[in-house]
């Protein structure tokens, strides 16, 4: 297959959807790979990088996309993007499709295959593609917080950690998973006083055990949640409900009871986010505020790190996308995994919660592909 990865084009997205390691491993399976000139330059990745990896270097992003069968990418389909893809031809990305229709409706009229990182599963009931994000962006999210939390940037000015004599910050983080625990970690590493509110009271068991006390754990009821917030100095937004918009726990009205300067990292604003006042923002803006409180909204925050970043997203995509390379359709056809990444099909949504949430009819996998 002629397996094709273009420059990233999203505000200060310096991830690539190759790595030229990973080309080594496409062409060892003897697919033809084509890079967008300087689509690894983010990571330090030159074009001779690629070239020594077997890979085609190609003057423009419409190169790419006119000669592959399999687009690799980091972040959603841009306009420009969506455009050119085709039907037959597979996309293999983060998508995020519940709140954004506009890109859907770009999807499903270009007729593409599109799998999305974030809904592929494993047999533990975790999403293998979307986990090395997503410990990137709790990790970054409490760097993000400390810097929002000073003074000049905003916020009430306190330390984290506190110094001796003096009570640290206050962290609660609303979603226990994996974002959720990485955040946690930082933030107990620094020596905040840390709370993780979750619905799952298994979670909740795993992740006391984890923290030997160093952590709180609370189940997440409105009261818990609202109590948690207005005595926090920082939140973080760390639910998901796989493929769905985000639920909106925290409200407009509930803003009124926080600390004026407390700040908000809406991780979750990937999926539209958790806290009803919050819209995507981007690096070179990453700030807003609204009644007194510091939202950072950035959709894609591990593209600040992107060497970091890169190369775990490509340490977990490599599988799957050598799957696809290798057996295109019947790849997902037949793995139940890949299945679930898969959100449009030939111009039908094949996700039921994205489905659900945009208003389109949802196609089984198994019927779109035809698989008895
Ligand atoms: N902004 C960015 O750059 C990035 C955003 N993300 C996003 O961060 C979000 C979290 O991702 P993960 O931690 O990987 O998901 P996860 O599935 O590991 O964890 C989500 C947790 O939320 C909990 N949850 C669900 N509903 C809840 C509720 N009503 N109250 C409390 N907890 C609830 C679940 O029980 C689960 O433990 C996702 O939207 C993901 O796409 C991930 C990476 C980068
Ligand atoms: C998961 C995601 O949105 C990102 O890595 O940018
Ligand atoms: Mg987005």
């Amino acid at each position: 297959m002629r397996v094709g990865c273009p420059k990233e084009i999203k505000n200060h997205e310096y991830r690539v959807g190759l790595t030229p390691g990973s080309v080594r491993e496409y062409v060892a399976h003897g697919h033809e790979v084509i890079i967008e000139t300087k689509a690894g330059a983010g990571i330090g990745a030159e074009d001779d990088a690629y070239r020594a990896a077997g890979a085609k270097i190609v003057a423009t992003a419409k190169d790419v996309f006119e000669q592959s069968d399999m687009i690799v990418k980091v972040k959603e389909p841009q306009p420009s993007e969506w455009a050119q893809l085709r039907d037959g031809q597979i996309l293999y990305t983060y998508l995020h499709l519940a709140p954004d229709p506009e890109q859907t409706k770009g999807l499903l009229g270009s007729g593409v295959t599109a799998i999305a990182y974030e809904t592929v599963t494993d047999d533990r009931g975790g999403l293998p593609l979307l986990a090395p994000m997503s410990e990137v962006a709790g990790r970054l999210a409490i760097q993000a917080g400390a810097t929002s939390l000073q003074k000049a940037n905003g916020g009430r000015g306190i330390l984290l950690g506190g110094v001796p004599g003096v009570l640290p910050a206050k962290v609660t983080v609303i979603g226990g998973g994996v974002v959720g625990l990485h955040a946690a970690r930082m933030a107990a590493g620094l020596g905040a006083d840390v709370s993780i509110l979750d619905r799952s009271i298994p979670r909740l068991r795993q992740l006391d055990d984890l923290f030997a006390g160093r952590v709180h754990t609370r189940f997440s009821t409105i009261d818990a949640l609202e109590e948690e917030v207005f005595s926090a100095d920082l939140v973080i937004g760390a639910v998901l409900i796989p493929g769905a918009a985000a639920p909106k726990l925290v409200t407009r009205e509930m803003l009124s009871g926080m600390k004026k300067g407390a700040v908000i990292v809406d991780v979750a604003i990937d999926q539209g986010g958790c806290f009803e006042t919050s819209h995507a923002t981007t690096h070179s803006d990453p700030t807003y505020e609204v009644d007194g409180v510091v939202h950072y909204c950035v959709a894609n925050m591990p593209g600040a790190v992107p060497v970091t970043s890169a190369h775990a997203l490509n340490n977990a995509t490599l599988y799957y996308g050598l799957q696809l390379a290798d057996r295109g359709l019947k790849a997902i056809a037949e793995d139940r995994h890949l299945r679930a990444g898969l959100n449009v099909h030939k111009g039908r949504v094949t996700n039921k919660a994205v489905a659900d949430a945009l208003g389109y009819e949802s196609h089984a996998p198994e019927a779109v592909l035809k698989i008895a």
